[in-house]
């Protein structure tokens, strides 16, 4: 049992006592949560809610908090990229099992739902625009893992990607929660997702800058793990994945396809395509 007194400096409150970046205080937040990239999807969620009773903004973190059918639920913005993911978890995750009033780790842990519903950008000609992708798998391509404690499951389609691009640092993988993952199958096509730490080269887009690695993108859809294939690019999945696995809450990564990459097309309707996948997450955990 970790009985540690978390000095100020370490966990930070700001002086309403809400923790820093969040601007959360434990009573704002459901244990089921939607996470959304972008600030202004918040209300595209929430809109669907019977109820909002508590709403924040604190840089790119909005939050609104209420009730859908008699459930309890807190929809918020990460912003892009995984070192935010990692501000978000933590602190959600001290709001619910640190007591902030003596900063000790509360001897009844809490576990949190949470499922991002992002855009994300498809690597197989098949997986098409406009289609809902959940992530099964991650791949971190991010460093953030490096400061962490190991991960424990199989990382096989890491260390192929790894290989396959020569990397010198080694990415990570994690798993969504299959209890999550359990109540969507059949519903979205279900993916192994590559975590990227940036948009363009990281990607394999060529803009103005050449990327250094050479046909990024076709190398990594045509790798074949045991007849597992890679299926699309987002920017935050493993990172759920892979502190939700350490931190105990469940995880699960809802994507809209709103690019498909070999065929050089983006979703025209990708603001429907969003709703879609707004509307379909809100009918299976919106209960
Ligand atoms: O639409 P969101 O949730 O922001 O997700 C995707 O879109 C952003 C890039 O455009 C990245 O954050 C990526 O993960
Ligand atoms: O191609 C894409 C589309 C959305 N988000 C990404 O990270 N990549």
């Amino acid at each position: 049992m970790d009985n540690r007194h978390i000095p100020e400096s370490e966990l930070i409150l700001n002086s309403d006592g809400s923790i820093y970046h969040l601007h959360l205080k434990p009573e704002h937040l459901a244990s089921f949560v939607f996470t959304v990239g972008d600030p202004d999807r918040v209300a595209l969620v929430s809109q669907y809610f019977d109820q909002i009773d508590f709403k924040i903004k604190k840089r790119e973190f909005v939050t609104h908090t209420g009730w859908k059918n008699g459930k309890r639920l807190t929809v918020m913005s990460t912003g892009m990229s995984t070192d935010n993911i990692e501000i978000l978890l933590t602190e959600l995750d001290a709001l619910v099992n640190i007591d902030l009033e003596n900063r000790r780790v509360k001897t009844e842990k809490t576990r949190l739902q949470i499922v991002r519903l992002g855009t994300s950008g498809s690597l197989q000609e098949d997986v098409h625009a406009g289609e809902l992708l959940v992530s099964a798998i991650a791949i971190g391509l991010d460093t953030m893992m490096m400061f962490y404690p190991h991960l424990k499951g199989n990382h096989d389609i890491a260390d192929a990607v790894q290989k396959e691009l020569d990397l010198s640092f080694l990415p990570y993988q994690a798993y969504a929660d299959p209890e999550l993952l359990a109540k969507v199958e059949g519903y979205f096509i279900k993916g192994v997702t590559l975590t990227c730490p940036g948009f363009y080269a990281p990607q394999g887009r060529h803009v103005l800058l050449k990327p250094r690695m050479e046909r990024m993108l076709e190398r990594l859809a045509e790798l074949n793990i045991e007849g597992c294939r890679l299926t699309n690019f987002e920017m935050e999945t493993s990172a759920y994945y892979a502190l939700g696995e350490l931190l105990g809450h469940q995880m699960l990564s809802l994507n809209a396809i709103v690019a498909n990459r070999p065929l050089k097309k983006f979703d025209s309707d990708a603001e429907r395509t969003v709703d879609r996948l707004i509307r379909t997450a809100l009918e299976m955990f919106g209960y």
